[in-house]
């Protein structure tokens, strides 16, 4: 069923058609560039929807929550790999959204301790399903790497931009925690595992990555490996707002959870080539999304054109 969870009606609507023991709550906005200058939009959509859920939840008695949280509460850590229990930091709106429905769920719980809930924290989600039916396709402009960098290898954009060549890292580009969709799903259905079969899991937050950092450098020639594909760079200034290095520390998950990250970049960039080969143009293909250019060419001011170009 679609739905807007700013819409408590639309909430309350699926929940009386079925009787659910917990959910997944993955609805968000997510783009940190566009949080920045529209944080309204952001404090509005992320935070109401996650209110308007839980109140729905508890008036139906589904007091168990799975929560997608993020690495972006951790901003840059005095050192890696980030434990779960590092002090918050938040650098923009999108993440001051994360850590407040964070805080939102463990006061909840506080006040009412029969909820039980996980934050996952994710890292770096990228790939595809193994299938290569199901994968990721930007609506506009890619703002993060992989999928920019799958759009330059079937031709849709020329060149990468690497942001960044003068941080303290091996090859002076970021370093992050790249982690297969797949591993990250496992890491779901692991959470809900740990919610159904522990009482007193309280409000509980568990990181999901690999524990292994990887450049912007590193990155692109696993994917340029895996695809045989050239993927041309230019060198541009740090993008505000980034930090240096990012990874998880993954012995709480591996410990409470059972769940460790099955593949490495290799297979994410493999799985994700696999995606991009067979769907160049994504869900929409070439012909919808010129389509859909044109009119927003059309619909839109200067400013806005780039991405449609
Ligand atoms: N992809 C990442 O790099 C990453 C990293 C950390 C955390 N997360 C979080 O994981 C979650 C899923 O991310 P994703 O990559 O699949 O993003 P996505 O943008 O592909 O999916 C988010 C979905 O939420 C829906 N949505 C937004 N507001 C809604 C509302 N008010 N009512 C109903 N639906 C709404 C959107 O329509 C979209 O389908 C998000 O909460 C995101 O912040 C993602
Ligand atoms: O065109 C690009 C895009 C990205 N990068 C670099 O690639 C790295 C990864 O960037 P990106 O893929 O945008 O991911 P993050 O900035 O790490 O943020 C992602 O990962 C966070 C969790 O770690 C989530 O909270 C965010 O929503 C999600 O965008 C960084 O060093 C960027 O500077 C480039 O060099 N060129």
């Amino acid at each position: 069923m679609q739905g807007d969870l700013c819409k408590v009606d639309d909430i309350q609507k699926v929940f009386k058609l079925y009787r659910f023991e917990a959910v997944i709550h993955f609805a968000g906005l997510k783009a940190v560039g566009e949080s920045v200058s529209k944080p309204l939009r952001y404090y509005s959509n992320n935070l109401v929807s996650t209110i308007n859920l839980m109140e729905v939840m508890s008036k139906n008695n589904c007091k168990n929550l799975v929560f997608s949280s993020s690495a972006t509460v951790y901003g840059q850590p005095e050192s890696v790999p980030c434990t779960e229990d590092y002090p918050l930091h938040v650098t923009n709106p999108y993440g001051r959204t994360k850590l407040i429905n964070e805080d939102i769920m463990r006061d909840v719980h506080h006040a009412d301790p029969e909820w039980k809930i996980v934050l996952l924290r994710y890292f770096n989600p990228v790939g595809s399903h193994p299938s290569g039916e199901i994968g990721e396709d930007p609506m506009d402009y890619p703002n993060n790497l992989m999928p920019f960098v799958q759009q330059v290898a079937v031709g849709r954009k020329e060149v990468l931009t690497v942001f960044g060549q003068d941080y303290p890292t091996r090859d002076g580009t970021g370093i992050r925690d790249y982690i297969h969709v797949m591993d990250l799903a496992s890491g779901h259905t692991k959470a809900l595992d740990k919610l159904f079969t522990t009482p007193d899991i309280g409000c509980a937050v568990y990181n999901l990555g690999t524990g292994k950092g990887t450049t912007v450098l590193e990155m692109v020639a696993a994917f340029v490996k895996a695809s045989g594909k050239e993927i041309p760079l230019k060198y541009a200034g740090r993008r505000p707002g980034d930090c240096r290095e990012v990874y998880a520390a993954t012995e709480k998950a591996e410990k409470e959870l059972g769940w460790r990250a099955k593949f490495g970049i290799a297979d994410m960039c493999r799985d994700q080539w696999n995606w991009a080969k067979k769907n160049p143009y994504g869900y929409r293909g070439h012909q919808e999304l010129e389509v859909h250019a044109q009119k927003f060419i059309k619909s839109e001011p200067l400013s806005n054109r780039h991405w449609a170009l």
